[in-house]
């Protein structure tokens, strides 16, 4: 009975197989789930409910920095990668990456197969990447939360509805109500994630990566992430890229059952969170935005300035096939 409770709450529910994208709840962050409902306190949902509470403040001690070494919790910092890969400089500039001498890559003992590249973006790069997300990968003809509710919604949509963006869809855009990719993309991505996602898994020795879909999430100050497994690539020997930006997040990391422990991460803008093998198919979700971040606009609009110094951005780079 506990099972298929379990599998009930776990199950990936995006949407309900028969929800389309128009009956989904404009607002609605596409991994919004039913099963938080389902009453089943598992140590995830546990976990999960602790960091979200707004009444007692979760304690922040407990979630790993990823910023140092603390070898009493499996946490490791280290500037030694997997490969001798070494991108052009020209190519980490033209997407905003540090050089890869200044990298560091934290590991958790525990989770071989996790790896979060900390504060991999300069400066300069993080309002670019944020600009675009809510300028560009948030426009037609991508598909985005509001597409499905407002068809005459042309151009403008960050100007027009920007509160209201929950996600958008890239490449091979995923359908939140089959949970399934359609086999062909409907465009190429955007060379720079592309590129992101290759340089990425060279550097880290995880092979070459041949990026085709993306699904950007905006996070509001108060909005959640619920508990999930990435599960619909259909090749998932391939690592998922996950790029944070604008606000810090409390992230939270399981493994395959619901009841296995969880980890609590601390994300902040320019980290780059890496899922492969045996972490590839783990729970995962976001219960809190931070607001700790404060960004300073130079070039950059007030109303883009604002978003970031409010919001969280993440890119989640995928290889379907
Ligand atoms: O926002 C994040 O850090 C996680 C996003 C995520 O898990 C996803 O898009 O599948
Ligand atoms: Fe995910």
């Amino acid at each position: 009975m506990l099972a298929r409770a379990c599998h009930r709450f776990v199950t990936h529910i995006r949407f309900s197989s028969m929800a389309t994208a128009k009956s989904l709840p404009e607002s609605s962050s596409g991994y919004e789930s039913p099963s938080e409902e389902s009453g089943v306190v598992t140590e995830f949902r546990k976990k999960f409910k602790y960091f979200k509470a707004r009444k007692v403040e979760p304690d922040m001690s407990t979630v790993i920095s990823l910023r140092e070494s603390d070898p009493s919790r499996g946490v490791e910092c280290s500037a030694d990668f997997g490969s001798s890969y070494a991108p052009s400089a020209d190519e980490l500039d033209s997407v905003g990456l540090k050089p890869v001498e200044e990298w560091t890559c934290t590991t958790l003992k525990h989770r071989p197969g996790l790896y979060v590249l900390t504060d991999l973006f300069l400066a300069s790069a993080h309002l670019t990447w944020l600009k675009r997300c809510l300028l560009e990968y948030a426009e037609p003809p991508n598909v985005t939360n509001l597409t499905a509710h407002h068809p005459d919604l042309e151009k403008g949509v960050f100007q027009k509805m920007a509160n209201k963006l929950r996600w958008a869809t890239l490449g091979v855009d995923y359908d939140w109500a089959t949970k399934v990719y359609p086999e062909k993309p409907r465009a190429e991505l955007p060379k720079e994630m592309k590129t992101v996602a290759r340089i990425v898994s060279n550097v880290l020795g995880l092979g070459d990566m041949n990026a085709d879909a993306v699904i950007v999430n905006y996070y509001p100050g108060k909005s959640t992430l619920s508990a999930h497994v990435d599960r619909s690539e259909r090749d998932l020997s391939r690592p998922l890229v996950s790029l944070s930006f604008g606000q810090s997040a409390v992230y939270l990391t399981g493994g395959t059952d619901l009841d296995d422990p969880v980890d609590a991460l601390y994300l902040q803008s320019g980290d780059v969170l890496v899922m492969h093998a045996s972490q590839r198919l783990v729970y995962h979700a976001v219960p809190r935005i931070v607001k700790d971040r404060k960004f300073e606009g130079e070039g950059c609009s007030k109303e883009l300035v604002d978003y970031a110094n409010n919001n969280r951005i993440n890119i989640t780079i995928r290889q379907v096939d």
